[in-house]
């Protein structure tokens, strides 16, 4: 038979198998429903019962509705090709793989789960190693049409004589693909080295260390998504978070998780870790600097502790016919003496009121004393905490503080330089106060942390009292985290390398008791001061939590003419071997083009042009970040929705199948780690990459 001919005849044996898996999957759906449709009968019917019978029934409604849903959450998800993979054992016995596992009405696996241990050999088994396995084979499919087949044949001599084996490089395949607008999961094409670090034990730190295109990201995804499998009832309720660079990153990588069919995982960038922010943009880098050290945690501990811009500096309160008043001394004095408690400012009213009664009593007290007349203390604390201009007083003088009323008070230089004396330089000063002044600005990604710090130290402001309103009955759908709940049981970091140490504090605030896995390429890292960030983020993971740490070093996006122009940019800010291998040569080398300041955006045109036309899939124009708006400009006209602009630090994490880099030297002089953010963005084509510069100093070996 001719090679077409015995694959056509594999793809329909895969065909029969995958119609069979969907008939299942549809059974089992309208058994779901049923299930559900029962739960709420037994609901409806524990009204008309006795209150024992009533809670017994009700407890068993909301367990059937709540598997059934669960049941129905999965089977709904939107999953690009159920069925993946399949191994034929030496004993002839065949595992089919996929995204969900699901057995026959007579409990016969017709699809084994890819995290489950069963499957375990379809990523692991090697041609050394084969574990039993004759030939795994990847099963690509489209919706549910078998599309192609790809063999592996790891035990050869084992090969029955009426086993085909088709094709051969199911990885390569899948690397040269086009790439969409979303991050794909790689289920189907796991590597070993991948794949152990996805099993690796939950518990503790799990470090994933790797150059660009190594799949750090990938891995984490595919981690998270196991560890849910495994460990769902540990790590379900409260929940998985993945905090990425940017939300152009989170967003490129939504898809991951739900094509896997878990939904129960928060994706947050940086700039939205804090409740109801969503911060984009950045600081520009010295100013990021300073916000991102950990000396902002003594400016903002001193700033709360200062007297309120607004507040009164003088009390004054008629006793009996008598004006008791303290002046602004001495009302400092009862402020410091409040916060001497060290308790945080909101939850300090009661004792800032008692002391503040205090000083009053003092003052009655010694009026009388120079009057020679009687003086009853407790009389007068009783009389006065009753009043209600003394009320009105304290709620103006100790007001409840809120993380952005306090931060916009440091934009006073006067008042940032009283609580920063001896902690940042007086250009440092100058700096940050000019940031915070302005009131319209919006929050950047380098604010969040400092407000997450003040919302700590500040404590929550009390809570309106309101009338409660009965909870409506609801049989509840599944575990759900708590609403305000911040913490999780188990913290994926990406990019962990930029991570500034009051970033690190404020996701280390929400894993106090969590696992981690933690992703980062320390070539790429665009922090200026690695050893205090490395403190800070080993204060989150805690002292006592066992590290494992894996090194990836295949890079499976690059072609290798791309990576070998990158790896000699960054060369002098690199070790060898933290250099990773780029496996896929295309013969297409990356294009150096000279352009004159004048011509830079008819070339950039040209360019993004060129590039759509030669590849499939997206388009990046990679820019300085201060050129992005520009740069969006002069490309407008292409309409073309696989392009895209974007800036050097925003590209972290990103790829294209092609991309045009717009003056590389920019992108040197923009950032504190100058040539690490090129290499980064030098390293995010997989097929093509035009480079568009006036100089060559970004060529130049590196000091
Ligand atoms: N085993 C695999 N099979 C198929 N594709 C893979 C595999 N491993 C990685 N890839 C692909 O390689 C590309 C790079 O992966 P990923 O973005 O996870 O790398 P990274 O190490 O996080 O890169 P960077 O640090 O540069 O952002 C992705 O397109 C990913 O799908």
């Amino acid at each position: 038979m001719s090679e077409s001919r015995v694959r056509r005849a594999e793809i329909a044996i895969e065909q029969t198998h995958v119609d069979r898996v969907y008939a299942r999957l549809a059974e089992l759906r309208a058994q779901a429903e049923a299930m559900r449709a029962r739960g709420y009968e037994l609901g409806r019917g524990a009204q008309r019962e006795a209150v024992f019978e009533q809670a017994s029934m009700l407890y068993e409604r909301d367990m059937m509705v709540f598997h059934a849903n669960q049941t129905l959450q999965t089977l709904d998800a939107e999953y690009e090709g159920l069925v993946f993979g399949r191994l034929d054992h030496v004993d002839s016995e065949t595992v089919h793989v996929g995204r969900l596992g699901i057995r026959d009405a007579e409990f016969n696996n017709l699809v084994t789960d890819w995290r489950a241990p069963a499957a375990a050999a379809f990523y692991q088994a090697t041609a050394e190693e084969p574990m039993n396995v004759v030939r795994r084979r990847v099963i690509r499919c489209s919706g549910q049409s078998v599309l192609d087949i790809d063999d592996d044949v790891l035990m050869p001599e084992a090969v029955p004589d009426d086993m085909n084996v088709v094709g051969q490089g199911a990885l390569m395949a899948a690397l040269g693909r086009a790439r969409g607008e979303m991050m794909r999961d790689i289920v189907a094409t796991i590597q070993k080295e991948q794949d152990e670090v996805i099993r690796a034990p939950w518990r503790g730190v799990t470090e994933i260390i790797g150059g660009p295109g190594t799949g750090k990201t990938a891995v984490a995804l595919h981690r998270a998504a196991y560890l849910l499998y495994r460990y769902r009832r540990r790590l379900g309720g409260s929940g998985v978070l993945v905090v990425g660079p940017s939300g152009i990153f989170t967003n490129y990588i939504s898809r991951v998780l739900p094509s896997m069919g878990e939904t129960n995982v928060e994706l947050r960038s940086l700039g939205q870790v804090l409740d109801g922010l969503d911060a984009t943009e950045h600081d520009p880098a010295p100013l990021a600097a300073i916000k991102g050290s950990l000396r902002m945690r003594k400016v903002l501990s001193k700033a709360l502790r200062e007297t309120p811009p607004d507040a009164p500096t003088e009390m004054k309160i008629v006793y009996r016919g008598e004006v008791i008043k303290l002046d602004s001394k001495e009302l400092n004095r009862v402020r410091r003496k409040v916060h001497a408690n060290g308790a945080p400012p909101n939850r300090s009213r009661v004792r800032a009121a008692e002391t503040l009664l205090e000083a009053l009593a003092d003052k009655a007290e010694s009026y009388a004393r120079a009057d020679g007349r009687e003086f009853d203390r407790a009389r007068l604390i009783t009389d006065l905490g009753e009043r209600i201009d003394f009320h009105r007083f304290l709620v103006v003088w100790w007001p409840v503080l809120y993380p952005a009323q306090v931060l916009r008070w440091l934009g006073d230089e006067r008042r940032l330089a009283r609580v920063a004396r001896n902690v940042l330089s007086p250009e440092e000063i100058t700096l940050l106060a000019e940031s915070l002044r302005d009131r319209d600005r919006e929050w950047t990604v380098e604010d969040i942390p400092l407000l997450d710090e003040l919302r700590v130290l500040l404590g929550p402001p009390p809570k309106r009292r309101r009338k409660r309103e009965p909870e409506p009955e609801q049989p509840h759908e599944g575990q759900r985290r708590p609403d305000h709940y911040d913490e999780y049981a188990h913290i994926v970091v990406d990019e962990a390398q930029d991570l500034s140490p009051m970033q690190w504090r404020m996701v280390g605030r929400r894993g106090k008791y969590a696992s981690w896995t933690v992703v980062g390429d320390p070539v790429q890292s665009s922090w200026p001061d690695p050893e205090e960030a490395a403190n800070a983020r080993d204060q989150a993971f805690g002292p006592r939590a066992p590290r494992r740490r894996y090194t990836l070093r295949t890079n499976y996006r690059n072609s290798s003419e791309i990576f070998e122009l990158a790896a000699r940019v960054v060369s002098g800010h690199a070790k060898p071997d933290e250099l990773p291998r780029a496996v896929r040569a295309t013969g297409v080398t990356p294009e150096i083009r000279r352009v004159d300041p004048d011509s830079r955006e008819t070339a950039t045109q040209v360019a993004a042009k060129e590039l759509l036309e030669a590849v499939e899939g997206t388009v990046g124009v990679i820019c300085a970040m201060d050129r992005v708006p520009e740069v969006r400009r002069w490309v407008a006209g292409h309409g073309d929705e696989r392009l895209k602009v974007v800036g050097s630090l925003d590209s972290k994490g990103l790829e294209y199948d092609a991309v045009v880099l717009v003056e590389p030297t920019e992108l040197i002089t923009e950032s504190l780690t100058g040539r690490r953010v090129l290499y980064v963005a030098l390293t995010r084509a997989t097929q093509k990459l035009t480079v568009l510069a006036s100089d060559d100093d970004w060529l130049a070996p590196s000091e």
